[in-house]
């Protein structure tokens, strides 16, 4: 069990400011108890199984700095060597996730080795790829305080709202001359940008970085989600051919990462020196960037340079494309039921005071069911981290009998979980309606406490950005739907709009959502 001096997860422990609302809220009793208890639908342990226990962690207080980022067991040697191969459980219904998540989440929350996240994070020195242990841990809880709190996110909602008044202003202009606008494209450009601008403020737009990071982003992205190609391969991973290529591709792009980064923590670390005897040093209360506030922890905490860039890179590898891919979804569904687009319409221009041009986060506050309801049965239908980021286990532990060894990969199959008949009715259609009151789903939220809808995951590795992505994905999901009405393209029919799907770091539509915006006569 998890022994009593551990800190406990940051984001249960987050405080509720003004209006902002907290996806993960829950209260430190209602954690405490979820964590010592197994719950009763949770499988019970096989008679005569060993019982596996973690090893024990010492009693202490959390050192007040990060401790050095641990190496993965398995990483690959001086030589290429391909890393251990792991075993694989696999968890396709709430009851198994449970057992994963809640009841042994101790035993499986590590990750397993990357060799393109050694390489391009820094050990890795991130948060995601990260192995479970203390520098994790640390470096989790100054994310979750310093940089995604809900403190935080409702600092940067001014932000917000000019990013996304921009995209609109794009739109009206397309919408003026009758052109069709490509949405997954201009969404993806929307999330590059909130990206840059919370890590780096509006410094980002100047000499284009923001396309600079796309592109970064986009070469990146796939060697990420390679995880352990190594394992899909096994014959070419015996003669090294995989790691050496993943190897090369990764040090090109770590090499253009670290330049960029670099300069940009230089010039912050400029300005900060000359700001910093007028300022208080925690720099979490106000409408400060990424760097700015890494650099106002960096001595509390004993942050390297190195471990500041990879923490910054979770943003972009985290953020861009998730965001892009939940509100690319949403809008090709709501193209395709039409009453829904009509239903969701109504209630968001309802909210919006008269000759407001763009909806704002106070329009949005506990005000728009409907919306939430639309964006929940998006995560379901169209899990964009359908396995989660997977899980392994650093102690053998026993479940419905089976032992499972340490070192076994867990993948939650959320996508599975989301669709399963045997829990959702009309599993794969899209009716938002179950989760509004009264519907057969309006029980569920997102933050990671029911296991049968977990668009977050849950648990001590569950999403740190879950506050910063929701509040996003309403925003822009509102104003695209208030500002506009929106039409396919001549000849085209919504009704055959194609909703395959590609896997990359996050799974997106395959096909461009290419619609026409309109005007609308209010
Ligand atoms: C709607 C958008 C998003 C979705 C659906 C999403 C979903 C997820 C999921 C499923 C995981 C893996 C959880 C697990 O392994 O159990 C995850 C992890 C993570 N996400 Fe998100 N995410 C979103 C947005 C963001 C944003 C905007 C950020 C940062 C700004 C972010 C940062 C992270 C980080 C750092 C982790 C790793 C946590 C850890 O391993 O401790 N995410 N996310």
């Amino acid at each position: 069990m998890v022994p009593a001096s551990l800190p406990s997860d940051p984001l249960t422990r987050t405080p509720r400011i003004g209006k902002a609302v907290p996806y993960c809220q829950e209260s430190d009793g209602a954690a405490a108890r979820r964590r010592r208890e197994p719950s009763p639908s949770s499988p019970s342990f096989a008679s005569g199984a060993a019982r596996a226990r973690p090893p024990p962690t010492p009693r202490r207080l959390p050192p007040a700095r990060l401790p050095p980022a641990p190496r993965h067991e398995a990483r690959a040697g001086p030589h290429d060597a391909p890393p251990r191969r792991h075993a694989r459980a696999r968890a396709s219904s709430p009851r198994a996730a449970e057992a994963v998540l809640r009841t042994h989440d101790h035993v499986f929350a590590s990750r397993a080795h990357s060799l393109a996240a050694e390489i391009i994070l820094y050990g890795p020195s991130d948060i995601g790829f990260a192995p479970h242990g203390e520098y994790w841990r640390q470096a989790r809880k100054l994310v979750t305080t310093h940089l995604l709190s809900s403190m935080k996110v409702q600092a940067f909602s001014l932000a917000r709202e000019e990013e996304v008044g921009m995209v609109m202003a794009r739109i009206r202009e397309a919408a003026a001359v009758g052109a069709e606008v490509d949405v997954g494209d201009l969404l993806r450009s929307f999330t590059n940008d909130l990206a840059c601008r919370a890590v780096m403020d509006k410094s980002f737009r100047s000499e284009g970085r923001n396309r600079l990071f796309r592109e970064l982003v986009a070469e990146t992205s796939p060697l990420l989600a390679g995880f352990n190609v190594e394992e899909l391969f096994p014959f070419l991973a015996r003669f090294g051919v995989l790691s050496k290529m993943v190897r090369a591709k990764s040090e090109r792009v770590k090499r253009r990462w670290d330049e960029l980064l670099d300069r940009l923590i230089q010039d912050h670390e400029h300005k900060y020196d000359e700001q910093h005897d007028d300022t208080s040093a925690s720099g979490d209360t106000r409408d400060d960037d990424f760097i700015h506030v890494l650099l106002s922890v960096r001595d509390e905490y004993g942050l390297t340079r190195d471990q500041m860039k990879a923490l910054l890179l979770d943003v972009f590898f985290g953020g861009i494309e998730s965001l892009a891919a939940v509100l690319d979804f949403t809008m090709a569904e709501l193209m395709r039921w039409p009453r829904i687009m009509k239903k969701l319409q109504a209630e968001v221009r309802t909210r919006v005071p008269e000759g407001q041009e763009f909806v704002t986060e106070a329009d949005l506050t506990d005000n728009t069911p409907y919306l939430i309801a639309v964006i929940k049965e998006s995560l379901r239908l169209h899990a964009v981290t359908p396995l989660l980021a997977p899980h392994m286990s650093m102690a053998s532990c026993s479940i419905d009998g089976y032992t499972i060894p340490a070192g076994t990969q867990a993948v939650i199959n959320t996508r599975a979980i989301g669709r399963d008949g045997r829990f959702w009715e009309d599993a794969e259609e899209f009716v938002p309606e179950r989760f509004v009151d009264g519907g057969s789903a309006a029980h569920l939220n997102v933050s990671g406490n029911d296991f049968q809808f977990l668009p977050f995951g849950s648990g001590r590795r569950m999403c740190a950005g879950i506050n910063f992505g929701m509040a996003t994905v309403q925003l822009m999901l509102a104003n695209l739907v208030h500002c506009f009405d929106w039409e396919m393209p001549e000849g085209e029919d919504r009704r055959h709009l194609d909703m395959s799907e590609m896997f990359g770091l996050v799974v997106r539509r395959k096909e461009k959502l290419l619609l026409v915006p309109k005007l609308p006569r209010l």
